[in-house]
């Protein structure tokens, strides 16, 4: 159990949050399937990403840590070895479908299991496609459900049009198809994080997109490179809010990785009016760039449409911005809430209307009347990290204590959390 407790702090400083969730998930794998040294910098020490080089490592891969730079000792895709372990990707989905994609074209047996939200987790949007390419898999409720037993193998052409918008699943259909036979063709209901297709062309590969469809040729190899990740956006919304809801606040935040498949935060940062500047420092592939912001007066949005995946995990925290935004704000088309390390539809409105929000679920989302003052209470993070850093950051604005239950869970994506919040609150 954590007890925060604030009386009217500002938010003050320079932060740079942790490496790129997502970047450093895919900077393993494809280490791994590259040939040479791939050397990671910026990688994201956090429990998912830990149990992502965990993966690779039964799989035979060398992997060490030198300081801050990962070193992943790559052999290409037919370099991975059949584990004689269980594949055990603890609360990752990224992890765990994106594995998937990469073993069901690999000439072996494997298993792989996760914890119990994993379990529950949908996984037949990933194994259907999979099986239809040409892998075997099994496991719960038909191969919907960890474990899973996965038999790979020659996989043929493909063409699917994925019947929701998501990263992980498209990621994992690219990861087989970068090993078929033959063409792989992927049409995207809306645009999902890139940060696969990126990584792709970064380790020398080829994929070509047009318009909503994606192309990816078969029997692909790849040379080590060297991967900087930068910090995560989805992390640095936690402060963002902090500082534009607290009061006398001014925050500079380093390094923010800032891909426009991301930035839906930036997007409704500008629509509800807050303070703040963003400075591009790269023009790289994956562009960084400073954000600086301070106290705002904010006014009520709408979230919905093309701009959910955008900003699909930074929905708990948009949500108490909202209960400080003056106004009905409204996020819809986010049915995919459900099906994450929680349902968060449930969990940040439990969880908020505990604190005093005027907060209604919706089935595809959430109803916030703001402002509120809100209040003290014994909350739960229900295990999911990004519940659990969107409580800490309410308890800055209540007029009592924050219990928050389970905040270990918070190491998943950010384990230094509560020392950076320490570090800016004042
Ligand atoms: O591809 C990725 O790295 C991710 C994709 C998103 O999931 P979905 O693909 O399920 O939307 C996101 O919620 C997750 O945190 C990371
Ligand atoms: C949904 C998330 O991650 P994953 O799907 O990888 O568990 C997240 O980090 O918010």
């Amino acid at each position: 159990m954590k007890t925060l407790q604030y009386k009217s702090p500002s938010v003050k400083g320079t932060i740079k949050v942790p490496g790129d969730k997502s970047i450093s998930h895919r900077s393993i794998m494809f280490g791994a399937i590259a040939e040479g040294t791939t050397k990671v910098t910026g990688f994201l020490k956090g429990d998912d990403c830990l149990a992502t080089i965990d993966c690779f490592r039964k799989m035979g891969v060398q992997i060490t840590e030198n300081g801050d730079e990962i070193l992943i000792e790559g052999k290409g895709f037919s370099g991975l070895k059949e584990p004689e372990e269980v594949l055990y990707t603890g609360n990752s989905g990224t992890t765990t479908r994106l594995l998937l994609g990469i073993l069901a074209g690999r000439p072996f047996h494997s298993v792989v299991t996760g914890d119990e939200s994993i379990a529950k987790r949908p996984m037949n949007r990933v194994t259907d496609p999979l099986r239809e390419m040409g892998a075997r898999i099994d496991g719960r409720d038909d191969g919907n459900l960890t474990p899973l037993s996965i038999r790979g193998g020659a996989l043929h052409a493909f063409r699917y049009e994925l019947p929701v918008a998501s990263a992980q699943l498209k990621s994992a259909l690219i990861l087989a198809g970068l090993q078929s036979e033959e063409d792989t063709i992927i049409v995207e209901p809306q645009k999902t994080r890139d940060h696969t297709e990126k990584m792709i062309r970064h380790f020398g590969g080829n994929i070509k997109r047009e318009g909503s469809t994606i192309t990816v040729s078969g029997h692909q190899s790849f040379k080590a490179k060297h991967v900087q990740v930068p910090g995560d956006i989805s992390s640095a919304a936690f402060f963002l809010t902090a500082a534009a809801v607290t009061k006398n606040s001014s925050l500079l935040l380093k390094k923010v990785g800032i891909n426009d498949t991301r930035t839906g935060i930036i997007e409704v940062l500008k629509q509800m009016n807050a303070d703040f500047e963003v400075t591009p420092v790269n023009h790289d592939e994956e562009p960084i760039g400073e954000i600086s912001i301070k106290s705002s007066k904010l006014n009520a949005c709408t979230v919905d449409g093309d701009l959910i995946p955008k900003l699909i995990d930074e929905i708990p925290i948009i949500a108490l911005l909202a209960t400080q935004a003056n106004g009905k704000t409204v996020i819809k088309d986010a049915e995919e809430l459900k099906v994450k390390e929680t349902n968060r539809i449930d969990a940040v409105v439990e969880e908020l209307k505990k604190l005093g929000a005027d907060i209604e679920a919706t089935d595809d989302g959430m109803i916030i009347q703001g402002p509120t003052q809100l209040t003290g209470a014994e909350t739960d993070s229900r295990g999911d990290h990004r519940i659990g850093m969107m409580l800490a950051v309410a308890s800055l604005i209540t007029n009592g204590e924050v219990h928050i239950k389970n905040p270990e869970c918070i190491s998943v994506s950010y384990p230094e959390f509560f020392e950076d919040l320490e570090s800016v609150t004042s």
